[in-house]
């Protein structure tokens, strides 16, 4: 395009200049953010708005006083959002109005309550590799919550990272430029990539930015000590956030490291696979069941974010699962205290966010209203814990504060119900503050006034019609109509003619008029003030307030452990420092719960290192097999979360990681065919089970013909059974029959059968683990079930009678087109290679 760019349009693209790809400006004019060229195109799509043209350039637009909405819907998309804004009054002579950056607003460090979750934590990451360690750190802002970890384990820094979920990942300009950790951060719900300059991640400025921010002389404090490269990576946060993107931190008083070791690990795979808090085929809050829904009772949503984090980093140290079992046992031994306190728990509100929402100055009077509301139910929360007699509920009680003196500040302050804006007034209570209630009187005293005005000059002027109106242009004025005109006075002044009216203004409105819309306006100045004041001694408690959160988050979730427990019949597992697990009567917490299922068959496990290491499960399709290995994998989880478990009883030794291989899925947007995908899990747990992992693996080497996959399979299971030091528990869920064989062979090998009762054509699903290997499959009863036509399945048991009697042809294939004669029998065994 040949044409002359405006001077605006040269002054947006200088500040689009500035800025990266990922993000889109919004560029105020007049009472709209504009976006245009490419920036245009994408938010158009995402935000579902006319994309028009303008002198051939591509635009669109939203209003500026409804923005908030739109932001969040990029920010969801994944996007940056710079927000440009006008930063002088325009006037005459000036081109161009000057105008500026004031804000922009990242996946990471959004605040905006429609861009976030409720009951998930919006994580920034930053990430760094050197030397072969991996340095992590993490920072809700929305929350105040920032912690950072260290391992040479990349693959464990990788899954921690996939844990969190961040929703955006720092990381060092030169890595980026190399393509480094762009297989750790691709793919469907990958975090927003954020390159920041190297010399932030290096050792000295890290030290610089974290000293500053926490105001401590050196950063022993911290128990990072071990931990240098997440410290670098916390620096780099610190930076990008306050300094570059100019937000305020202080809400972040604590840094706390975190030890991988401290943790039991679930990949990405494991985590997806055994439902943890995503149904499979679902995207990330999909709606199918899980074991968080199952879980997940919790009354606040700050429980309900720890719940979360809970099931996704399980504990490994036995004395820290204890505790939470202790403090659950005490919730469950007085049924109505329990009630109560939840009850109670419903009342309190977003604590920790509303404290970062305060600190950011975007919490409105109904946050301050909120907290204040919250602050009134910790008497009492803290009263029904006073007799517990548990050490870990002391000391969450302990924690609590209920801050009265602010919180009747507060309530003195604020009126019961404020309007959501501070701009609308009416926020402060009369009686708060004299000066105010002068203003507001005056005000309400001039409205009076107004009416007997009208009332007066309706009389005076013998005009039944006058009115007292108002508008932007004239302020106050009279409207008389046409028909009246003869009796308007002389001392109306005529401001307008209308078409059916004429509209006027007198001195004395006037006088008034600058009376109330001065006392209106100074009212309002005044609570904004008030309030603002009000917000400054709120902030002061910062600490306290954090501290509060953090405990009725921990309180919450301990307490939805204990009524979940009680209603669903769970026990107290018993946690050993052995390889063991015993599990008496188990059952899936998922499954049992599905509404309109069958009755759960409850099942018993016996797995440890030296005599049942590896137990391969057979039986017909639609057994039970799937649901039992996974009920196994998850009872582990529970008590390692510090949940009681679905059983009658439970000894569960320690373990280090949870592996599962389970089902075919292709990944064609990976490039990977199902048994591609198979290998690579398959190759991940052989290369990084120790013996104090837990292995599920459901159907091996399925992806490929029947000869290799057995023979993957017979190989992969030998390997966990013999290689030392691995030798991991392992449940293997089989088809192939062939592998019962290993029991005979590999000592540590059980074969168990999920048990089918058969009465002529028809199965009966038994659902019971019983031990010894299945008998045959009976895939051809189950596609009976399923419904496949009369036909099919008497061809195929005709097929798998050829199979059985070994009709091969000399090329070695079965010689499925002989027929049979129809007087045979029609059902029968198959081979166990089906
Ligand atoms: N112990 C049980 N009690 C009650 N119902 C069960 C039990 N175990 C499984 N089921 C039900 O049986 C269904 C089939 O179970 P599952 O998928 O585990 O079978 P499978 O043996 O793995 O089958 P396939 O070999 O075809 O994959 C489940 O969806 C569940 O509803």
């Amino acid at each position: 395009m040949a044409k002359k760019q405006t001077p605006m349009m040269e002054q947006y693209r200088a500040i689009r200049r500035g800025l990266g790809a990922d993000t889109i400006l919004f560029f105020r004019l007049g009472d709209f953010y504009e976006m245009f060229f490419d920036d245009a195109r994408e938010a158009a799509g995402i935000l579902d708005i006319a994309l028009t043209r303008r002198n051939g350039i591509p635009m669109c637009g939203v209003p500026y006083h409804a923005c908030e909405n739109y932001v969040s819907k990029l920010i969801r998309a994944g996007k940056k959002v710079a927000v440009c804004d006008q930063v002088e009054e325009p006037s005459q002579g000036r081109k161009v109005v000057a105008r500026e950056i004031t804000g922009i607003i990242t996946p990471g460090t959004v605040l905006e309550e429609s861009a976030l979750e409720s009951k998930r934590n919006n994580y920034l990451a930053a990430l760094i590799g050197d030397k072969g360690r991996f340095g992590l750190a993490l920072l809700d802002l929305s929350t105040g919550d920032f912690r950072v970890e260290e391992s040479e384990d990349a693959a464990a820094v990788r899954e921690n990272l996939l844990r969190y979920d961040p929703a955006e990942c720092v990381i060092p300009e030169s890595d980026h430029e190399k393509g480094r950790f762009s297989d750790w951060l691709s793919g469907d719900g990958a975090p927003a990539l954020t390159p920041h300059e190297d010399w932030t991640f290096e050792e000295d400025s890290a030290q610089e930015f974290l000293t500053r921010h926490f105001r401590t002389r050196g950063l022993e404090g911290f128990g990072c000590a071990d931990q240098p490269l997440g410290l670098r990576a916390a620096g780099a946060v610190l930076h990008y956030v306050g300094d570059q993107l100019q937000r305020d931190l202080s809400h972040v008083t604590r840094l706390r490291a975190h030890h991988p070791g401290d943790y039991l690990l679930l990949d990405e795979t494991t985590v997806a696979n055994l439902e943890l808090v995503a149904a499979a085929g679902s995207a990330r809050s999909g709606t199918g069941p899980t074991l968080l829904k199952v879980l997940d009772t919790t009354r606040t949503a700050m429980g309900a974010r720890l719940l979360r984090h809970w099931i996704l980093r399980p504990l490994r140290r036995a004395d820290a699962i204890e505790r939470r079992l202790d403090a659950i046992e005490a919730f469950r031994a007085d049924r109505n205290r329990l009630d109560a306190f939840r009850e109670h728990l419903r009342e309190v509100k977003d604590v920790e966010r509303l404290a970062a929402r305060l600190h950011s100055g975007t919490g409105s009077p109904r946050d301050v209203r909120a907290l204040a509301c919250s602050l009134e139910r910790i008497p009492e929360l803290r009263a029904l814990l006073d007799d517990i007699g548990c050490a870990p509920l002391e000391h969450l009680r302990d924690e609590l504060c209920d801050l009265p003196e602010l919180r009747r500040h507060i309530q003195r302050a604020i009126v019961d119900e404020p309007p959501a804006l501070l701009k609308d007034g009416g926020v402060i209570r009369e009686g708060y503050h004299a000066e105010l209630d002068e203003l507001r009187d005056a005000a309400g005293e001039g409205k009076q006034w107004l009416a007997d005005f009208q009332a007066r000059e309706q009389q005076r002027t013998g005009i039944r019609t006058l009115k007292v109106r108002h508008n932007k242009v004239f302020g106050y004025y009279i409207e008389v109509t046409k028909s009246n005109l003869e009796h308007v006075p002389d001392e109306y002044v005529r401001k307008q003619t209308l078409v059916n009216a004429e509209r006027y203004i007198t001195p004395e409105l006037k006088e008034y008029e600058n009376r109330i819309f001065g006392a209106q306006e100074r009212s309002l100045a005044l609570e904004q003030e008030l309030f603002a004041e009000l917000r400054r001694q709120v902030l002061e408690h910062t600490a306290e307030l954090q501290s509060t959160a953090a405990a009725v988050a921990g309180l919450d979730a301990l307490a939805t452990l204990a009524e979940r427990s009680l209603l669903l019949g769970y026990v107290r597992p018993e946690i050993s420092e052995t390889d063991v697990l015993r599990i008496h009567n188990g059952r899936h917490p998922v499954i049992e719960q599905m509404p309109g299922a069958e009755r759960f068959v409850p099942n018993d496990t016996e797995l440890n290192q030296s005599s049942d290491r590896l137990l391969i499960i057979t039986g017909p399709n639609m057994a039970g097999k799937s649901t039992y290995i996974r009920q196994v994998a998850l009872i582990t989880i529970m008590a390692h979360l510090g949940s009681f478990v679905p059983a009658e009883r439970a000894v569960v030794g320690l373990t280090d990681r949870v592996f599962t291989r389970i089902g075919a899925s292709d990944d064609l947007a990976g490039g990977r065919s199902t048994f591609m995908v198979e290998m690579q899990e398959t190759a991940n747990i052989l290369n990084n089970a120790t013996e104090r992992s837990l292995i599920v693996l459901d159907e091996i080497g399925r992806g490929t013909s029947t000869f290799d996959g057995i023979s993957i399979a017979w190989a992969v299971a030998e390997h966990l059974c013999r290689s030392e030091p691995s030798g991991a528990r392992t449940l293997f869920a089989t088809h192939y029959h062939e592998l019962t064989d290993l029991a005979r062979t590999v000592p540590g090998v059980r074969n168990y059968n999920v048990r089918v009762r058969e009465s002529g054509e028809r199965i009966t699903f038994l659902r019971k683990i019983a031990p010894g290997p299945a008998d045959k499959s009976y895939g051809i009863q189950v596609a009976r079930l399923a419904g496949l036509p009369p036909e099919v399945i008497r061809r195929a048991s005709e097929i798998l009678e050829n199979l059985e009697e070994g009709e091969f042809a000399e090329s070695g294939q079965p010689r499925l087109a002989r027929h049979r004669p129809k007087s045979k029998r029609e059902h029968d065994h198959q081979i166990p290679l089906f």
